[in-house]
């Protein structure tokens, strides 16, 4: 039984290792507790990968991991996945999205806490130091505090609702976001980002990315009260640390509460210096359950995306599939067949890839076009190509895409029509699905036909003069090939067109006799 290689590039839960361990086709390999530049060499091998955020899935780890499949990041963000890279190379990039968020959650509402009550530094005072001076802390309610809250999604929705719990005022700014999701809970939803930065408490839950970092320095912390409070469980990064450095250290800011850091581990950090900070390294997602409920998704999505099952949470495809209706499957498949189709039968560059739709499908047409590129390229490419990486490898070699509509007039309630362009001339193959489901070519280079895109098929076009099928038949006779179906189209310019399927494969040596019948004008070969 062949395996699939599973490295584990950081810690996660024992129930997540032993699904791995007790998969029969799972060489599960453990790296979590080797250097970074070992791991290099334990993921050459590796199918699939599972990280957390320890872990830069970046340029040279892509780089070495030739076989790489997938790779599974256990937890949410996943901006430390070089996300360009992985399509470029065909690798899904998957997350483990809502596993964590109750820890994540809970981790807020424990710094925002410790902060107003000052907590570690109380409790060092008592227990490192052993003094007892009640004098020396006193702190601030959440009680009639207003929280304002950056990113109201997962984890950001729940951080509202436990404020209001503690009969907080809370407001949220997500401009992604329907309002309603935010007021149906009684939260106030706001699009003007200074109703935030007026707040008692700030707490910031969204993505990093190039919107979000530095999303608050300066400028945005000059506008806020004075001893504003200020928590970051979600990047490091989204608040400027220069400016969150500065102004902690001046007591604009009272507290901040700090889970993630712009660079990690953070253990020279120089926030850690101020007396007015609560730290944790980066603990958000650790709790038991959280982790254990991680690693079991994580595991069993490693295994389903290394069998080709299913892809999870995938982040990087550029199709849904999960929002393809059933009828449009057989015409994705379809398209790509007839591409496969058309770069076999003419192996020079290809230029350009058109795809025209008619009828319901045409709201499909950009995961026809992905797939006819998958067929046209993988010609070429063979199974390096795959939805994917095949608009990126095809933009590599300066193919341009096109698509466009067509009304209805055709007889078919659905048709799809592929036009390719080489270097050396153009196919166009149009087809269809009949109700029975199978897969049907109708027209290839203005002929009509009825035939299903599968097989060993010679495509013949010749002068439509007497006694070519005889000869053609004879040929193949002569050298022992069978013939399954023959199919023929007759043009307007005397001319025909074949589509001779049979048993066996045919050499170029076969192809050339073909071709030098008087008859012929131009003969290819191609295998569906
Ligand atoms: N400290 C830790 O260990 C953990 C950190 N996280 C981090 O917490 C963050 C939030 O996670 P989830 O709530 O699960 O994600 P989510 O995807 O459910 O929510 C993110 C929200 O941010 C909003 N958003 C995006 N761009 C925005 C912008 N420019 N302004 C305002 N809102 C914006 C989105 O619309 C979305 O509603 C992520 O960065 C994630 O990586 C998550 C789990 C654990
Ligand atoms: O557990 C981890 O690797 C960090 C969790 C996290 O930051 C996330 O899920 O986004």
């Amino acid at each position: 039984m062949s395996k699939h290689t599973i490295v584990v590039c950081d810690h996660i839960h024992e129930d997540g290792l032993n699904i791995l361990k007790n998969t029969e086709d799972v060489n599960y390999v453990y790296a979590a507790d080797i250097d970074k530049t070992s791991l290099l060499d334990v993921i050459k091998d590796a199918d699939i990968v599972i990280t957390r955020s320890s872990t830069d899935v970046d340029e040279k780890f892509l780089d070495a991991a030739k076989n790489l499949k997938a790779v599974i990041r256990a937890g949410v963000g996943y901006d430390n996945v070089d996300m360009e890279g992985c399509s470029k190379r065909g690798i899904i990039a998957m997350n483990v999205p809502t596993a964590n968020t109750i820890a994540a959650v809970e981790l807020t509402m424990t710094h925002m806490l410790s902060c107003m009550r000052k907590f570690p530094y109380a409790h060092n005072q008592l227990k490192n130091d052993r003094i007892w001076k009640r004098e020396d802390w006193y702190g601030n309610e959440l009680f009639g505090k207003k929280l304002g809250i950056i990113g109201f999604g997962n984890i950001g929705h729940r951080v509202g609702l436990r404020a209001k719990s503690f009969e907080m005022e809370v407001v949220t700014y997500d401009p992604y976001i329907p309002s309603t999701k935010a007021t149906d809970l009684g939260i106030e939803y706001t699009t003007n980002f200074d109703d935030i930065l007026a707040c008692d408490i700030i707490t910031i839950h969204t993505p990093k990315n190039k919107e979000t970092i530095d999303m608050i320095g300066e400028e945005e912390i000059a506008k806020m009260k004075d001893g504003v409070i200020l928590i970051n469980c979600a990047r490091g990064g989204l608040y400027n640390e220069d400016a969150l450095y500065n102004n902690l250290k001046s007591g604009k800011i009272a507290m901040a509460g700090i889970d993630v850091f712009k660079k990690e581990p953070a253990i020279d950090n120089k926030l850690l210096d101020l007396p007015n900070i609560t730290v944790t390294a980066h603990l958000g997602a650790n709790t038991k359950e959280s982790q254990k409920k991680i690693a079991v998704q994580a595991a069993q999505n490693a295994i389903d995306s290394a069998r080709g099952v299913s892809y999870p949470n995938a982040l990087n495809l550029p199709i849904d599939e999960s929002k393809i209706p059933s009828f449009v499957k057989p015409y994705i498949e379809l398209t790509q067949k007839i591409a496969f189709l058309a770069a076999q039968r003419d192996r020079s560059p290809i230029r350009s890839i058109a795809v025209c739709a008619q009828g319901d499908i045409k709201e499909y047409l950009d995961s026809l076009s992905t797939f006819a590129a998958v067929g046209a390229l993988s010609v070429s490419a063979g199974s390096d190509v795959n939805y994917v990486n095949a608009k990126f490898l095809a933009e590599d070699k300066g193919i341009t895409f096109e698509t466009s509509e067509m009304k209805s007039t055709s007889g078919y309630s659905n048709k799809i029509t592929l036009k390719l362009t080489t270097e050396n001339g153009v196919s166009t193959i149009s087809g269809t699905v009949f109700d029975d489901n199978v897969q049907r070519i109708v027209e290839l280079n203005g002929f009509d036909f009825d035939i299903e895109p599968k097989g060993k098929m010679i495509i013949m076009r010749n002068n439509d003069i007497p006694g070519v099928i005889g000869t053609v038949g004879k040929l193949l006779g002569d050298r022992n090939i069978n013939i399954s179906d023959f199919r023929l189209a007759r043009g307007k310019n005397k001319d025909a067109l074949a589509i001779i399927l049979v048993d066996n494969s045919i050499n170029s040596k076969i192809l050339e006799e073909i071709s030098n019948i008087e008859a012929a004008i131009s003969v290819s070969y191609v295998e569906i």
